[in-house]
């Protein structure tokens, strides 16, 4: 460990590379946005075969300087070098051409083109010039390779679940054989096996001396897989790190700047004997992807929903909602029986819903924050549907101010905010709303460990508010200890339902791969 610190973290920027150590020298970086500065002289070094992890807050900049890197944005000045020859001419191609590629958080897949034809799409692809067939083989054989081959490459990529989305992004990027991956969030849809298998293939890659520039807010995924770090906070840089110097608390107070550390708040107590009348109820619900699931939720309750991406989570959350097509024996809304759901019908009724896809489905991006934060209730703004911000501005402001969303106001386009702030905009809309029950499916996907804690309080204030929550989370510690009740599916069902002693971050796992709980 270089640091002086009691914190285990050295507060500058890393010292300039030797000439022959660094595979990528970037010294100097800086990117504004008209008057935001995004990046100021961010300087750091990846040695070939290392993996360095840029960490920070939402909007620190991480991804402004991946996508410096990837030749996606131009910056304003500074340089970036790879194996000494300059890159940073603002164009992905050249990037490329240098042997740069990238997996996003925010996908680069085309939704109507099948597997095999994405696989295809970078010109540094392997299978450029190929026929369809022999590209429809050489993809089945790639993802076989790569342990994929459950994916079928003839599908439309937007057909497959996000966590399958992100593997092909992620496998596309390594089928090329950078000499420099970037991985932006690349994890942020993944369970816990496929980060092993993203790990594994890191591995592969930097036993070739390739090198790796990880952004990830999971910090035990960068204790497992980070060589070094450098720690960005307001654009610049706040510290470097190395394997085994550093603790989660040292990391968190560098992001933040003060002292902080990470931990789960207990769910509110629900009143133990009084059996309220259900917020929501269902008896044997079956949609696509769903084998007859049951559950019932009290006012104020936390229910959390385990399991491995693909075994009819992300299905559940959307037939609750009325957004597929789904049927059951029994089917209660607060109060309301439901015979067929719409989503325009479940807002009525009382729900909300963060959905999977924040870019695809929950947000439009060309609107301004305050209209995102308003669109569940266009309809009842009268013709044409266009809130007035001005007049909603004391509960928008509230909003961003209770969930610190990083923005210039209920004005800015919301394009132009960071991932995680984005992210805090689907969640925001349904807080102090007079919600019923909100199904979020993973909302502290790609949100920093700050974030998160005000994330868990907001989810903690509509328990104690009475709302009903249904939380399916890729964090199994988020279940474990912020929910009061978990059900993990399996293969479209529930596979064991766990609570009190029995909630366990063994018993969720477990459960999630079909191995039956001693009960
Ligand atoms: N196209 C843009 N126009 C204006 N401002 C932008 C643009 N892109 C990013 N920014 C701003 O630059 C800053 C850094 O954003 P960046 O996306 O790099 O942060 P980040 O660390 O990757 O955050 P997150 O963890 O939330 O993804 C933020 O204040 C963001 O609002």
């Amino acid at each position: 460990m270089t640091s002086p610190s009691a914190a285990g973290a050295t507060p500058v920027a890393p010292a300039a590379p030797g000439p022959n150590q660094a595979r990528l020298a970037v010294r100097n970086l800086v990117k504004h946005y008209g008057p935001v500065h995004a990046v100021q002289d961010v300087s750091f070094t990846c040695a070939p075969g290392e993996v360095h992890a840029l960490v920070g807050e939402n909007g620190a900049g991480k991804s402004t300087v991946a996508k410096m890197l990837a030749g996606a944005v131009h910056p304003s000045s500074g340089t970036i070098e790879l194996d000494g020859a300059p890159l940073g001419s603002g164009r992905i191609r050249d990037a490329r051409n240098a042997g740069v590629t990238c997996a996003f958080q925010e996908l680069s897949l085309v939704p109507e083109w099948t597997v095999a034809e994405n696989l295809r799409l970078p010109d540094r692809s392997p299978f450029k010039g190929f026929s369809p067939a022999k590209a429809s083989r050489a993809t089945a054989e790639l993802l076989a390779r790569y342990e994929l081959d459950h994916i079928d490459p003839a599908v439309p990529i937007g057909t497959l679940s996000l966590a399958d989305r992100q593997l092909v992004e992620i496998a596309r990027a390594i089928a090329a054989q950078p000499k420099l991956l970037i991985l932006d969030e690349a994890s942020s849809a993944l369970a816990p096996p496929g980060v092993q298998w993203l790990f594994r293939r890191i591995r592969e890659l930097t036993a070739t001396g390739a090198s790796v520039i990880y952004v990830s807010h999971r910090l035990s995924e960068l204790a497992e897989i980070a060589d070094r770090g450098t720690v960005l906070r307001d654009g610049r840089v706040a510290g470097e790190f190395h394997r085994g110097e550093w603790t989660d608390d040292d990391l968190i107070s560098l992001m933040a700047g003060r002292e902080a550390s990470r931990h789960f708040p207990d769910p509110p107590p629900l009143p133990a004997a009084a059996p309220d009348a259900p917020v929501l109820k269902v008896e044997n619900l079956v949609s696509e992807g769903l084998d007859g699931v049951s559950l019932t939720l009290r006012p104020g309750e936390i229910l959390g929903i385990g399991g491995l991406q693909g075994h009819g989570q992300a299905e559940l959350l959307r037939a609750l909602y009325g957004a597929t097509p789904a049927a059951a024996d029994d089917w209660q809304l607060a109060g309301h029986s439901i015979r067929r759901l719409t989503p325009t019908r479940a807002v009525r009724y009382g729900a909300g819903y963060v959905p999977e896809d924040r870019k695809r489905e929950g947000l439009a991006l060309q609107l301004s924050v305050g209209e995102n934060l308003l669109a569940p209730w266009f309809r009842s703004f009268g013709l044409g549907g266009k809130p007035r911000l001005r007049r909603e501005k004391g509960w928008l402001n509230g909003v961003l101010a209770s969930l610190s969303v990083r923005t210039r106001g209920p004005h800015e386009r919301s394009g132009a905010l960071s991932g995680g702030n984005q992210q805090k905009l689907v969640f925001g809309r349904w807080t102090d709303r007079s919600r019923r029950v909100v199904l979020l499916h993973d909302p502290t996907r790609g949100i920093d460990v700050r974030a998160k804690q005000e994330l868990y309080e907001a989810i903690l204030g509509l328990s104690r508010a009475g709302v009903g929550v249904i939380w399916f989370s890729t964090e199994v510690e988020e279940l474990v200890h912020v929910c009061h009740r978990v059900i993990v599916l399996y293969q479209g069902k529930v596979a064991d339902e766990l609570v009190g002693e029995r909630l366990t971050a063994d018993a969720v796992v477990g459960a999630a791969v079909g191995a039956k709980g001693n009960r």
